[in-house]
């Protein structure tokens, strides 16, 4: 009888005791995400049977479940900031005025209040020596072509017709330094080398030169002895890359230059291609190939047509990736292969292959763990490097290490964001960059993982919010999202759920709304190794070939060797995993010669400490900037009357209007939880030496949450497949930490360390690879995928 008068209590919604409807289709993940927007429809309708509470309108402050404290509950027993007068609450639907610096904080006309983005901020640990002017002054280009004029191909050791190929065909008038120094090795000495300069340099004519140079003569010297040349006369160099989109690249440089001597057959094999094509294009033959090292390995198991008895030259590009991915077995199978059949080869020698077969190496950066590929692949190497101090280098990597460095004409800047402001000031800083028609048209933005990749590209091209349901690309999620906004729309949202996964495989390009506009589109592109390979190739030649402004979100997957035409502008929002990863990243933009400009964002306090690290680069110009000045430039309206508080109002504004965006939505939502959490591991996986920059006791998971749109306590973070957000926190960490610290090195991992972040091992090497090596299988990707 209670329980009747219980009830009795309840308006409930006319659907209540309908039977929920059975999901069918798609997969585990879509249908929880239908099953959940089903039950969040529910849910709401019941609370505004119950409550008379409306849908919010656009522009209006939403109750924040968790930051707020309802009347009658007691507050929090303590703040959430060591410093703050942060974030608790009264409530009170509508915001009374807005969030000024020193306010505590936005009220809601029933008295909520939700957490500020200019209150409770870290201060930054470094005043600023100088103002953030840039460096005007023109600085001479380290990677470009040589202008002096003795410096052709012709005079390097090439025949005249590979050379007036390079001019008249491929528009290159002179060689770059390193391209000097290594064609004229490699085409008159058959030892084995390093070749390590600047990205952008043109590393890759410089091994592939010498090599079509080489082959070409060994089928002029095969004819003079009577013998014809062709593609069955054998596999006679191999380059292996660390991903595929390099090894593409790699061939179609390679096919370019053989468009000079057709005989001379090119081909690839790459994970991720249908292995019978690949099986059919080696039964007809081919002289150089180009290869991922697991296929390769493979290739050389299964297929038996594939000869490699006859291979003179092997080429490791981004020789110290191939290590750090954990390549080092197949290459070490992929050698001593080489080195058996080789010496069967002798046995039938063919006129004019050299006996021994040359290695080379290859990278802007080569660190001590390239050791490892030294001991297995290499012999004697010398070192061909362009500082005049390391040519005459014998093959030390540690004098190798200290010689990296960015190009000298890139102009690098950091900025110092605070963790609530990171996603705002990303947001100012692109508003910024496209604002001015044509001064940037190609920018990437570098994620540490996939699944901040994946969120953000939502965020970043959700439909503007003056839109309203019905939208012309039929995107029939975004619907969904955007009725919500509508009051007295239709609720029933679980009809516009699409049960196919929209999100995650399919769509990589769209309109960037949030910062382009009408007279500036922009379109933005995301790229990580979880995506299908077939979709990656297009979504890499989508971004090459835009002709609108364009910005690429990715992970490290686009980080090395990438030659993407015309990137002028390069932004670290979250830091590189390591300084050498920094120097690549970078080297996307600024190539041969060409100008760019670097941004990394850094948080106050410990991050700031990773600015000595940017000098180590020796940048030669390196300007600081503040989240403010960013905030202020980006938010300006189109007629640059800045107030003090129209910015900060306006940055207001749009963060809540992407917190609402999130919350609005389960589909959003699960997917900010999910990069967040990601987001969080990967920072745990700095290398040893910058872990007390990139410190997790330092950071505020609270603050981070707000990054992410979200308005969640961090330890309620929870997204299916992923472990509890509280895992991630400081505490946990630690005392994971000690215990993997207790345990011996090498020793093997009980069942209950393998969910740690934190790697066992001392050797800092050997910890980055395994973590690399659990990012892959945290997401199922494939050989590449570090998101
Ligand atoms: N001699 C040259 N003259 C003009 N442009 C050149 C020359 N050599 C190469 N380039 C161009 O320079 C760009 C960079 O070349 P490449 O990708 O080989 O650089 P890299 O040194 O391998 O860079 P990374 O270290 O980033 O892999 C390419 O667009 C290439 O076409």
């Amino acid at each position: 009888m209670a329980d009747d008068g219980m009830l009795l209590n309840f308006e409930l919604a006319p659907d209540a005791f309908a039977p929920a409807k059975k999901i069918k289709g798609g997969s585990w993940k879509d249908r929880l995400t239908a099953r959940k927007s089903a039950e969040y429809g529910r849910q709401k309708a019941q609370e505004r049977a119950t409550l008379g509470k409306t849908i919010p309108q656009y522009g209006e402050v939403q109750s924040d479940e968790e930051e707020l404290i309802l009347p009658g509950e007691r507050p929090s027993k303590r703040a959430r900031t060591a410093d703050s007068g942060e974030s608790r609450s009264v409530t009170k639907p509508r915001i009374q005025k807005s969030a000024h610096r020193g306010d505590e904080l936005p009220k809601t006309n029933t008295g909520e209040v939700i957490s500020s983005l200019f209150t409770s901020n870290p201060a930054s640990t470094v005043t600023p020596a100088q103002p953030a002017v840039e460096d005007e002054t023109p600085i001479e280009p380290s990677n470009a072509p040589l202008n002096d004029e003795l410096a052709t191909f012709t005079t390097l050791g090439l025949s005249s017709t590979l050379a007036s190929h390079l001019l008249k065909k491929l528009d290159l008038k002179a060689p770059t330094a390193i391209q000097r120094k290594a064609v004229q090795q490699l085409c008159a000495a058959d030892t084995d080398a390093f070749i390590q300069a600047e990205t952008g340099s043109g590393k890759t004519l410089a091994y592939l030169l010498p090599i079509v140079q080489r082959i070409s003569q060994l089928s002029q010297q095969m004819k003079d002895a009577g013998q014809k040349f062709t593609r069955e006369s054998g596999l006679f160099a191999i380059v292996l890359a660390p991903t595929r989109e390099l090894a593409k690249q790699i061939t179609t440089v390679l096919e370019g230059l053989l468009s000079c001597c057709h005989w001379i057959v090119g081909g690839i094999v790459i994970g991720g291609e249908k292995k019978q094509s690949e099986k059919a294009r080696l039964r007809k033959g081919v002289n150089i190939l180009v290869a991922t090292p697991g296929r390769l390995a493979d290739h050389i198991n299964t297929t038996e047509v594939l000869d490699v008895s006859k291979v003179r030259w092997l080429v490791l590009d981004e020789g110290d990736r191939l290590v750090e991915l954990g390549f080092e077995q197949d290459i070490q199978k992929i050698v001593s292969v080489l080195n058996l059949r080789n010496r069967k080869a002798q046995e039938t020698p063919v006129p004019g292959l050299p006996e021994r077969r040359t290695t080379v190496l290859c990278s802007a950066t080569i660190k001590a763990n390239v050791e490892q590929l030294r001991s297995i692949a290499l012999k004697d190497p010398v070192s061909i490097a362009v500082d005049p101090a390391e040519t005459n280098d014998t093959g030390d990597s540690s004098a190798l290490e200290q010689a990296f460095s960015a190009p000298a004409q890139l102009k690098q800047s950091y900025v110092v964001a605070p963790a609530k402001q990171r996603l705002v000031t990303l947001f100012a800083a692109l508003k910024q960059a496209f604002r001015r028609k044509g001064s940037v048209m190609k920018c990437m933005v570098f994620m540490s993982c996939a699944d901040s990749v994946d969120f953000h590209f939502e965020l970043l091209t959700r439909p503007s919010s003056t839109e309203t349901g019905a939208q012309q690309d039929g995107d029939a999620e975004r619907d969904a999202a955007q009725t919500q906004r509508v009051p007295g729309a239709n609720l029933s949202r679980t009809d516009k759920i699409p049960q196919g996964n929209t999100i995650s495989d399919t769509r990589t390009q769209g309109p960037a709304t949030a910062f382009g506009s009408e007279e500036t589109p922009v379109q933005l592109f995301r790229l990580h190794g979880s995506l299908q390979q077939a979709t990656r190739t297009s979504t890499l030649k989508g971004f090459t070939k835009c002709s609108d402004p364009a910005v690429l979100v990715c992970t490290d997957v686009a980080s090395r060797g990438l030659d993407l035409p015309n990137v002028d502008l390069v932004i670290e929002y979250d830091a590189p995993f390591s300084k050498e990863d920094h120097l690549h990243r970078v080297g996307r933009t600024a190539r041969a010669g060409k100008d760019g400009r670097a941004m990394i964002f850094l948080m106050p306090g410990s991050e700031e400490g990773y600015v000595d690290i940017l000098k180590e680069g020796k940048p030669r110009n390196l300007t600081r900037h503040d989240a403010d000045e960013l905030l202020k430039k980006g938010f300006a309206p189109a007629a640059g009357v800045v107030t003090d508080s129209s910015w900060e109002q306006l940055a207001t504004n749009w963060q809540i209007d992407v917190e609402r965006w999130a919350s609005d939505h389960p589909k959003h939502l699960e997917q900010a939880r999910r990069a967040y959490q990601s987001h969080i591991r990967a920072y745990t996986t700095h290398v040893a030496a910058e872990r007390s920059i990139f410190d997790m006791k330092q950071m505020h998971l609270g603050h981070l949450a707000k990054a992410f749109a979200l308005r969640d306590k961090p330890g309620s973070i929870r997204v299916p497949g992923q472990r509890p957000g509280k895992d991630a926190g400081a505490k946990n960490k630690e005392s994971r930490r000690n215990q993997a610290a207790k345990k011996a090195p090498g020793t093997k991992r009980q069942r209950g360390d393998d969910d740690m972040d934190v790697p066992t091992a001392t050797d800092e090497h050997d910890a980055r690879r395994r973590m690399y090596a659990k990012m892959k299988a945290m997401s199922g990707a494939s050989e590449f995928n570090l998101g």
